[in-house]
Order: structure tokens, then sequence, then C-alpha cells
């Protein structure tokens, strides 16, 4: 939720580091794996968030995924703005919001898929796609997809909800949306603070799973209130997030951050990857009975995660936001609306 942005707030403080690499044998049930899970559970319940290093996603895709992504925003704005029909949103390009004409972003549902990667990439590149672009962007969504697997598990282990992980799975979706932030010097006109990213919001989402080039900006706050600046421990990390419908289900057991954008380095171009974990549109979000007790009264009554996006919308301060952030990020959710 929105609350005073203390914009001078000590940066000292770290995200949780975990990791999340595949070797030394990451298998349910082994001591590693317990190990993780108590520390995947930690950080969601102090931070809502942690960094997460994991080696089934080279540095060399890493790199090329980015490679990618400037050559996609490259692109002249009249190719951009034709690839996708308007009823197609959030798919496609969406635009520069009006408020921040330094930021873009292009939205793909099940960007793990091949073949929807690539039929993407044939409508931005009509002269026969950008096969490169395509393996780059299907590879990386697919990884970022296992990771964010591995981490529902865990966290579902943690709170002793396993017989809910095959349900769980069956009941998202993964949206990729991504960004490219342009830092550039205020004018009169735009009365914009330079360093505007993208402003204070949670995630609709279950997870969030997030990785950036080499330029910093992302900051989050914990549950004591202080905000973090994401300084990453190791460049090939990713920040992993709980989103509104997560703590709803979870019945608040996890913290839901408030984030932002918030560029620093006026001179460099920030790209950010975002795979949404989402409940499929019609799918109700509702506590198992497992968390609600005396002590835990049910927060949220169930909702649709249709119903959380509407009433989003129709909290939106269409003004200073982009129908994507408005419908999507930069409302708050607050817990009287879903109740
Ligand atoms: O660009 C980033 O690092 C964060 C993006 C974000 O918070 C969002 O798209 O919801
Ligand atoms: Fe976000």
């Amino acid at each position: 939720m929105v609350g005073s942005i203390n914009i001078e707030a000590p940066s000292d403080l770290k995200l949780p580091f975990i990791d999340l690499s595949a070797e030394p044998d990451l298998k349910q049930g082994t001591p590693r794996w317990d190990s993780l899970k108590s520390q995947v559970r930690k950080a969601l319940q102090d931070y809502g968030c942690f960094e997460a290093s994991f080696d089934r996603v080279s540095s060399r895709l890493r790199t090329d995924v980015f490679g990618s992504l400037e050559d996609l925003f490259d692109l002249p704005l009249p190719t951009k703005q034709a690839s996708f029909p308007p009823e197609a949103f959030p798919q496609g390009y969406l635009g520069r919001p009006p408020a921040n004409p330094f930021f873009e972003s292009f939205g793909l549902n099940d960007p793990h898929l091949l073949d929807v990667v690539q039929n993407f990439s044939d409508r931005l590149w009509p002269q026969g796609g950008n096969p490169s672009f395509s393996k780059n962007v299907h590879s990386m969504s697919k990884k970022v997809s296992e990771l964010d697997q591995i981490v529902r598990t865990m966290i579902l282990e943690s709170f002793g909800l396993e017989k809910y992980v095959d349900e769980h799975m069956c009941f998202t979706n993964y949206h990729l949306r991504v960004m490219k932030y342009e830092v550039t010097v205020a004018t009169s006109e735009t009365a914009l603070d330079p360093k505007t990213g993208l402003k204070v919001h949670t995630d609709k989402s279950m997870i969030t799973t997030l990785c950036q080039n080499e330029v910093d900006g992302l900051e989050l706050q914990n549950k004591r209130g202080e905000w973090v600046k994401f300084k990453p421990t190791s460049r090939s990390s990713f920040v992993v997030l709980v989103g509104d419908s997560l703590h709803a289900w979870l019945n608040g057991r996890v913290h839901c951050p408030d984030h932002r954008v918030w560029l620093c380095e006026n001179d460099k171009l920030r790209y950010s990857f975002a795979l949404f974990t989402r409940p499929k549109a019609d799918n109700t979000i509702k506590a198992p009975e497992e968390l609600i007790d005396e002590q835990h009264p049910l927060l949220f009554k169930p909702f649709t995660y249709k119903q959380l996006i509407a009433s989003t919308f129709s909290q939106a301060s269409l003004k200073d936001a982009s129908p994507l952030l408005s419908s999507f990020s930069n409302v708050q959710t607050q817990k009287g609306d879903l109740s």
C-alpha cells in the first residue's frame, strides 16, 4: 500500500540473497531444499521478495536477451505500434505513458511457448521474424518459469500446503513484460523528475520474477516500511517478489511489497524483463482452510483475478497512468477493495 515515500531512506539494507542454483542437487526432500525453503519463507514474510541466484540461466543467455531487447525497442515507432491490434492489450506495444514518456514496454502472454514468441517476432520483424530474438526470449522465459515453479513449490511446502502444489501450477499462466527506461533531464514542459521510473505500486500477480541489465533502479519496501534499494549481490541474479494474489491466497502470511523504479544513473538506459505468474482470469483466489483460524481470520473474500484487475481499473487515475500501468501496476489495492 502506498505509504509516505521516504526518498532519503537508508540504502544500506540489502534484500535477502538465496542461492537456488541447481548444483549441488536441488531436489525436494534433501536437507539443502529444506533449508532453502525456510529461507524463502522468511524472506517473503519480512521483505515479500528476495534476490535469487539461478544458474540455469547462463550469463551468455542473459547478455543475449538484453541484446534482443535493445533490437526490439530500437525498431521504428510505427512498426512497434502496428505490431498488435489494440484489442490484444495487454499484449504488444504498450507505448509511453503520458505521465512518463521516458518509459516504454511490451507485453506477451505465454512467452514460455516457442511458437508464441515466434509469432510475436514475426509481427515485429515481418520479413522473416527474428530467430535469435525468439530463441533468447523463449529460452529465458522458460527457465524463469522453472524458477517460479521451484519457488512456489517451496512456499507451499513451507506452509504445509504441499497437497495444493499441482493445483497451484495449473491455476496460473505467465505474462511477460519487457521494459525500457530512459534517463533524461526534465524540462519545464514535462515537469517530471528526471529520475522518474515507475511509480510506487504492488503487482497483482502471484509471483513476479524480474531481471535487469546492468543499470539498477528497483526499490522495494519491507514489512517495517523501510525502502531497500536493490543492489544486486550477483549480476546474474533475479528478484522474486510477491504480488497481491499470493498475498491474498496465503491469507496475508507473506508481505506484498510496494516497489518502484527510481533511476539514478543519468547516462544509461535501463532494460528489465519481468515474468508475471498470474491466476487465470476466471479462477477464484480463496485462502485454503489450513490458513484460516481464530488468530488468522479470512482477510479477503474470494475474488477472481478478473475482478482484481477490474477493481484496480476502477480506481485508476487515468490522467497520469497508461492503461497498462493503471490496470496492472500503479494503483493500490486496499484490503477493503477486495472484500
Ligand atoms: O523494471 C523493474 O525492475 C520493475 C518493473 C515492475 O515493477 C513492474 O513491471 O511491475
Ligand atoms: Fe511491479
